[in-house]
């Protein structure tokens, strides 16, 4: 798939600026998604990082590429990305990409399918627009205004937009409520607090999808009080609160970005349970 130079700047006119940006967003990781699945039969052979988190070759030619892609279609917006963050703390900027070119890497890893491409666009602290693709699921979620679910045809030429189906958040049922939670880094912590909410049907997943299956109304909740980075979450929460959803932290508080380290806080992501 080819990524035409400015398709930012110059199409979609109709469309507000984040859903514009949200759709570049998909493209790029899309094609990013391509790059990963080609780098899949090198998976089994990570390398390890200083904080002894795994890489692989496709995190790393996912970031060039992504890299690349928003540098020529969005030149003045910086970019703090997983696997190439400088270290420098944007705090100064109002408007900063968060991407983290795979998400679920222990997934990827193990052979598993729950792996993801995020990006996301943050302003003001907050995530207004971002992408979530799962290359092995052939899954694209985007958020913007709206949110929208688009499913990939493999080897398919072009994105067709016009196939993209636009999900939202469900009333969360007085009984039978269902939280999706990690399926690798499932913590003691979160495990009480979905006790002590009275929620007994978990849904394991990986990456952040969990916030797409909240997203599209398949899950009420998604309970994290174990430790992300901020590019963890920045795509998956953009496209949640365009599905109508809301993430805090545990105050209650909106889930901010752009903190020193980028190391996030908990927090609880809900589709519409006002009470949980
Ligand atoms: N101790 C820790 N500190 C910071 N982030 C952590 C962490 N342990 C796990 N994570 C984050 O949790 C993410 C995976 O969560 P999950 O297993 O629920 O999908 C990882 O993303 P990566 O897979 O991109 O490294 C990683 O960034
Ligand atoms: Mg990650």
């Amino acid at each position: 798939m080819v990524i035409r130079r400015n398709l930012y700047l110059s199409e979609e006119l109709n469309l507000d600026e984040f859903e514009r940006l949200a759709r570049l967003f998909g493209l790029i990781a899309v094609r990013a998604g391509e790059v990963v699945m080609d780098a899949r039969a090198d998976a089994c052979r990570p390398d390890f990082k200083a904080d002894g988190s795994p890489v692989t070759a496709a995190d790393l030619r996912a970031d060039d590429l992504i890299r690349s892609c928003l540098e020529r279609n969005l030149p003045d917006f910086p970019i703090v990305s997983e696997e190439s963050c400088s270290g420098v703390f944007l705090k100064t900027a109002e408007r900063f990409i968060l991407v983290d070119p795979l998400d679920g890497t222990k997934e990827f890893i193990q052979g598993r399918d729950e792996f993801t491409i995020n990006i996301a666009l943050i302003q003001a602290g907050s995530p207004v627009a971002g992408a979530v693709y799962a290359p092995a699921l052939h899954q694209l979620y985007m958020g913007g205004t709206n949110a929208y679910r688009l499913d990939i045809r493999a080897n398919e030429g072009a994105l067709s937009f016009s196939k993209m189906r636009p999900i939202e958040v469900r009333q969360a049922p007085s009984k039978g409520r269902r939280a999706v939670v990690s399926r690798s880094h499932l913590d003691g912590a979160t495990k009480a607090w979905v006790k002590r909410h009275g929620i007994t049907d978990l849904q394991p997943s990986g990456s952040s999808l969990k916030f797409c299956v909240v997203a599209e109304g398949e899950a009420d909740v998604y309970p994290r009080l174990a430790p992300t980075m901020e590019w963890d979450t920045a795509a998956g929460h953009a496209v949640l609160l365009a599905a109508g959803g809301t993430v805090t932290d545990l105050d209650g508080r909106p889930l901010r970005y752009g903190k020193p380290d980028y190391r996030s806080t908990d927090f609880v992501a809900r589709g519409a349970p006002r009470d949980l």
